[in-house]
């Protein structure tokens, strides 16, 4: 995806500022500050109770803060705020005996602006399902309804809250296909994830969350780079250095790494102390590497 460092990001289209929410004792979200550009596909990472759901929950209008502030463009959420975004629920209570079409219909009377449903359906790939009922729809069918009632009022902004937890993976690259087509039509988007490569693949920047608490937010790349050297080169961690080895190491996950700016520095210093490398394997940091860097903690628990 295209890099957009958050200083050219003058223009905001939502912005939350000091943005706490506390239950009782325990506080939630604490003191959260983002921004969103118009067009970004901007993505929330935490792991398990980091406060990502209670974040999004504030920014959709659905859950009063405890302090701190949300303007979208500007202003102060106000009374028509639902009439300009969409949100794609993990779970929609949507009632029984009703068609793909009828769930479309019912959908687009709560709304002054719809978008048409044929080209609702062409884009979310529905046009084949329109008559069934919803009930029997397959996981991935119903996350593509899902989002076409998210999008029934042609939202600036689109809140995915977990989109594709729970489908396979041919139904996640589906899936991730249409956000794409949907942020290329404009649409700014906001989601949440446990899935680093679902962040990767669709995030111009993100936000990595803990304990309710914002640790980092910029493009993926920058904050790869920000954090590491440019290549990880791992071995077994039953391999021996010997004594002498004169680069720092880190064991983790049953391998030792190093990280180098200069693999070939790394390689020959191997062959100079007669270290086996027939498991050698070199790659590029990853968000999962910053995300355990970050936090100490694997994202899925
Ligand atoms: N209505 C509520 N009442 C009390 N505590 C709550 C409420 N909603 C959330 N919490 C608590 O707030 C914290 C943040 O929860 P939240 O659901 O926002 O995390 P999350 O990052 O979305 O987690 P997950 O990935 O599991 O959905 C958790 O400790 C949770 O138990």
């Amino acid at each position: 995806m295209g890099e957009r460092s958050s200083a050219h990001n003058a223009r905001t289209l939502l912005r939350a500022q000091e943005l706490s929410k506390r239950f009782g004792d325990l506080v939630a979200v604490d003191r959260l500050n983002l921004s969103l550009a118009p067009g970004e596909c901007f993505g929330l990472l935490g792991p398990n109770g980091a406060g990502k759901s209670t974040t999004l929950e504030m920014l959709e209008g659905i859950l009063e803060p405890t302090s701190g502030k949300i303007l979208f463009k500007e202003r102060p959420l106000f009374d028509d705020y639902r009439h300009h975004i969409g949100i794609q629920f993990q779970a929609t209570a949507l009632p029984e005996h009703l068609s793909v079409s009828d769930c479309l219909t019912l959908f687009a009377s709560l709304y002054r602006t719809t978008v048409p449903l044929t080209e609702l359906a062409q884009l979310c790939r529905l046009e084949s399902l329109m008559d069934q009922q919803h009930q029997t729809l397959s996981g991935g069918q119903r996350q593509r309804l899902l989002l076409a009632l998210a999008l029934i009022n042609r939202p600036q902004l689109l809140f995915l809250d977990e989109p594709t937890t729970g489908l396979d993976p041919q139904a996640r690259h589906n899936f991730w296909q249409l956000i794409r087509d949907v942020r290329a039509g404009g649409t700014t988007i906001l989601l949440t994830t446990h899935y680093m490569d679902e962040a990767e693949q669709l995030c111009d920047r993100i936000a990595i969350m803990d304990h309710g608490r914002v640790l980092r937010q910029d493009t993926p790349a920058a904050l790869i780079a920000e954090a590491f050297l440019s290549h990880i080169v791992s071995l077994p961690a039953s391999v021996e250095l010997g004594p002498g080895w004169p680069l720092p190491v880190q064991q983790r996950n049953g391998l030792l790494e190093f990280q180098t700016d200069d693999v070939n520095q790394v390689l020959a210093l191997l062959q100079q102390h007669r270290v086996d490398v027939t498991s050698l394997n070199i790659r590029r940091p990853n968000l999962e590497d910053l995300f355990l860097t970050l936090t100490g903690h694997q994202l899925r628990s």
